[in-house]
């Protein structure tokens, strides 16, 4: 256990109090690595050059090229076929799909709580190129919805939490925005929290200018080339190169290289044809699903089944705390071979939908089953002569 400042928002004054509260740290768990799928070596993207990703130094053309590959390696359409089918088969096979396994994912859970993690784009809505239109559907929405009804329902997102929010509206989820670094968390019963007060723990605040100031700068140096976008997702910024020609990425990157290197407390990463700026803290989703776990009561309990299901690169980090507790399932949502964490694949946000479906089905029958037997056995009580 380590402890971490939490803000408690009391929401009638709207005053929010920094108090320090225990979060868990390493994991009590042994990983038993033959219980679960291994991880793949990545097929296109190699651990050594998300090493060398690690920094973008906008003087070296080998970390610029290596930036380029990496962005254009977000693009299946540019993985040669031949190799793609050789490396489909042996990932899959390491990979089986969520709805496949279904079976094998509700016997693992017997006896214990399962909490759901949703990642938001890319998993509850399909990627498209205006990132302000990213809308979920209203089956996926209402699918959410009873699945929240029987588990608890996070969703962990790269966006604000406010943005993601405006998108999934649905009052009964916590959500953890900006990569995890704004969670809005479980308010009764939680030990973080009193009452009815919302949990709210922000690990980066202090950045909150710093990051103000720095969306400023990458609006000034990206405006003139078409098609860029910059977001502000508040503890993250967020520069789309989706719509940019690839002729200009070496200058777009050259652009925003040239803003974080400036702040030393900055961190470039990338996503699904997005470049990431973020703090250098310690912080990431998986430390967000910890977290979650914890104030929701879960802290070190061996009675609890996370499910976290996730298409983005920072998405890894639960995946990776899934599987070194050896608890729960990650399920990556991809439909070309990546380096990854997870233990089972679904394909699109259609298949996600299935999937949570297929839970919320089994759940609504089992607790029937279990409502019949104890009707049944109250019926038994009752015949009994006193
Ligand atoms: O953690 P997530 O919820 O998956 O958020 C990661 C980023 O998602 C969004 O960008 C991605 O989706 C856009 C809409 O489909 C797409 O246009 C973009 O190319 C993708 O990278 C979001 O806009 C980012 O801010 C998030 O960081």
């Amino acid at each position: 256990m380590t402890n971490q400042n939490v803000v408690v928002s009391d929401a009638k004054s709207g005053i929010n109090m920094a108090i320090t509260v225990a979060v868990a740290g390493s994991s009590p768990f042994q990983t038993t690595a033959a219980q679960k799928p291994p991880a793949v070596p990545g097929t296109y993207i190699t651990i050594s050059k998300k090493k060398l990703l690690q920094n973008l130094d906008i003087n070296s053309s080998a970390r610029i090229n290596a930036w380029v590959d990496s962005m254009r390696a977000s693009s299946p359409t540019h993985i040669k076929s031949h190799s793609l089918s050789d490396d489909q088969t042996s990932w899959n096979m390491h990979h089986p799909s969520a709805l496949d396994m279904f079976d094998q994912i509700i016997n693992d859970s017997k006896g214990k709580q399962i909490v759901m993690f949703l990642d938001y784009d890319g998993t509850l809505s399909p990627i498209v190129d205006d990132p302000d239109r990213a809308f979920m559907s209203d089956s996926m929405r209402a699918t959410v919805r009873k699945l929240a009804r029987y588990f608890p329902t996070a969703i962990v997102s790269g966006r604000c939490r406010d943005k993601v929010y405006s998108f999934v509206r649905l009052a009964e989820l916590y959500y953890a925005g900006s990569h995890g670094m704004d969670i809005k968390g479980p308010s009764k019963g939680s030990k973080h929290s009193k009452g009815g007060e919302a949990l709210l723990y922000q690990p980066a605040g202090q950045y909150l200018p710093m990051m103000d100031e720095v969306y400023k700068a990458l609006l000034e140096v990206t405006k003139d080339t078409p098609g860029a976008k910059v977001e502000n997702n508040k503890f993250c910024l967020s520069v789309h190169f989706r719509c940019v020609d690839e002729k200009e990425w070496i200058e777009l990157l050259k652009q925003v290289g040239t803003v974080v290197e400036a702040y030393p407390n900055l961190r470039l990463t990338q996503g699904r044809k997005v470049l990431e700026i973020r703090p250098t803290i310690k912080w990431d989703k998986g430390k967000a699903l910890e977290f979650l776990l914890e104030s929701l009561g879960y802290a070190n309990s061996a009675d609890v089944f996370p499910i976290y299901i996730g298409d983005d690169r920072t998405d890894e980090d639960a995946f990776k705390v899934l599987r070194e507790r050896d608890q729960g399932s990650g399920i990556l949502v991809s439909k070309t071979p990546k380096d990854t964490n997870a233990s089972y694949l679904l394909q699109e946000p259609s298949e996600v939908m299935a999937f949570l479906r297929r839970l919320v089905n089994w759940k609504r029958l089992s607790l029937r089953k279990q409502f019949i037997l104890r009707g049944r056995i109250e019926g038994i009580k009752m015949s009994l002569p006193i």
